[in-house]
């Protein structure tokens, strides 16, 4: 048999739960092979694919390293971790869950820093009154630099804090933070705001392909199965079915109905008999039920997708101009 395509799936933490039910909604049932506790599964029915079950850092790692061809993990931790990103892994798409902000956040004490500028004035400053750089805690040791730099913000030092990096301003370790925030309530809990400019980068849970994993023909025949999957139902949730059937119904029609509110007629226009079925946004479903009604449409049925299988996969497609590249 050859060599399996992996695939990273968040073992724990806050992106476990999406990550699976998000393969669910695509048609891929995962499947733990020895229960519960084991950290090897597998995708019912696309053979030869191991999941790999990790955190979401060592995922991160193990994409850099080529040695999962895809994975899914925060985009924090992708521009954290891998040196050049943009060449080493493909983000294919963003997965509408594990939202989150990487921010520098200072004590609500310090009244008058509110933006990188007043906080590069207090660094040059802070060295003279005290004797030792102003100490920013953090695990993104890289981000922080690129933004520190970007800010022209030099003098400062960097302590690498691996957890409960909101308490070290008050544990007297640091005197400022970079770290990941969703609500805000840990920063509050722990007397500190974000600076107005501060927030560094706004993360989601991403799909991510490795640049340097073994990309045999076997491979990207794999992995256009499972981006098949994906962007079948990608294209489901951006879209309601309506169908319709009226004696008014015409080209001229759907071509307004598009213009308006943005709908496909996947199947072509109306049949000899009127018969239409359109897909379309769901926040324009009772307007585009209205308009169609207003022009003679005596029922507009609406219903749910599940998935829409298209010729074009553009999922694959872009993994196939990344992997040119
Ligand atoms: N409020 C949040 N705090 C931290 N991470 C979040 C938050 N919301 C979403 N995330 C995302 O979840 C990712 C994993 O964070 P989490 O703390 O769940 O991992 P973990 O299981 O602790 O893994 P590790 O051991 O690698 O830290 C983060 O890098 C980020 O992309
Ligand atoms: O803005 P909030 O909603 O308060 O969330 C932010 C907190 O959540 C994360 O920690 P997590 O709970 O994942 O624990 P960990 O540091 O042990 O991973 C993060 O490191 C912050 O401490
Ligand atoms: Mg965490």
């Amino acid at each position: 048999m050859s060599t399996p395509f992996v695939v990273a799936v968040p073992s724990k933490g806050r992106l476990q739960e999406n990550a699976e039910s998000f393969f669910a909604r695509a048609g891929l049932t995962l499947s733990k092979a020895g229960g519960a506790r084991d950290y090897r599964g597998t995708i019912a029915g696309v053979d030869n694919v191991e999941i790999a079950y990790l955190s979401a850092s060592e995922i991160a790692a193990n994409l850099a390293r080529g040695a999962v061809h895809l994975g899914v993990t925060g985009e924090d931790l992708v521009r954290e971790s891998i040196p050049d990103p943009d060449k080493r892994v493909l983000m294919i798409e963003g997965l509408g869950f594990g939202f989150a902000n990487v921010v520098v956040a200072v004590p609500q004490a310090w009244i008058d820093v509110r933006t990188m500028a007043d906080l590069d004035d207090v660094a040059s400053g802070f060295r003279e009154q005290h004797n030792h750089r102003m100490r920013v805690a953090t695990k993104y040791i890289n981000l922080t630099r690129g933004f520190f730099a970007k800010h022209g913000v030099g003098d400062y030092r960097i302590v690498e804090s691996a957890g409960a990096t909101e308490g070290a301003p008050a544990a007297g370790t640091a005197e400022l933070i970079v770290d990941i925030t969703t609500t805000g309530a840990t920063l509050a809990a722990n007397g500190l705001k974000v600076l107005d400019d501060g927030v560094m980068l706004r993360s989601q849970a991403n799909l991510v392909a490795s640049k340097d994993a073994d990309w045999s023909t076997g491979a990207r025949e794999t992995a256009r199965v499972i981006l098949d999957h994906i962007a079948a139902r990608a294209r489901a949730a951006k879209y309601r079915e309506v169908r319709t059937r009226f004696a008014g119904c015409n080209d001229a029609l759907l071509s307004e109905a598009h213009q308006r509110f943005g709908v496909v007629a996947p199947f072509g226009g109306p049949t000899s008999s009127g018969m239409l079925t359109l897909h379309c946004p769901p926040d324009k479903l009772y307007a585009l039920g209205s308009f169609l009604r207003e022009h003679g449409a005596e029922t507009v049925s609406v219903v749910s997708l599940d998935y829409v299988f298209d010729r074009e996969n553009p999922l694959f497609a872009k993994l196939e101009a990344f992997l040119r590249q």
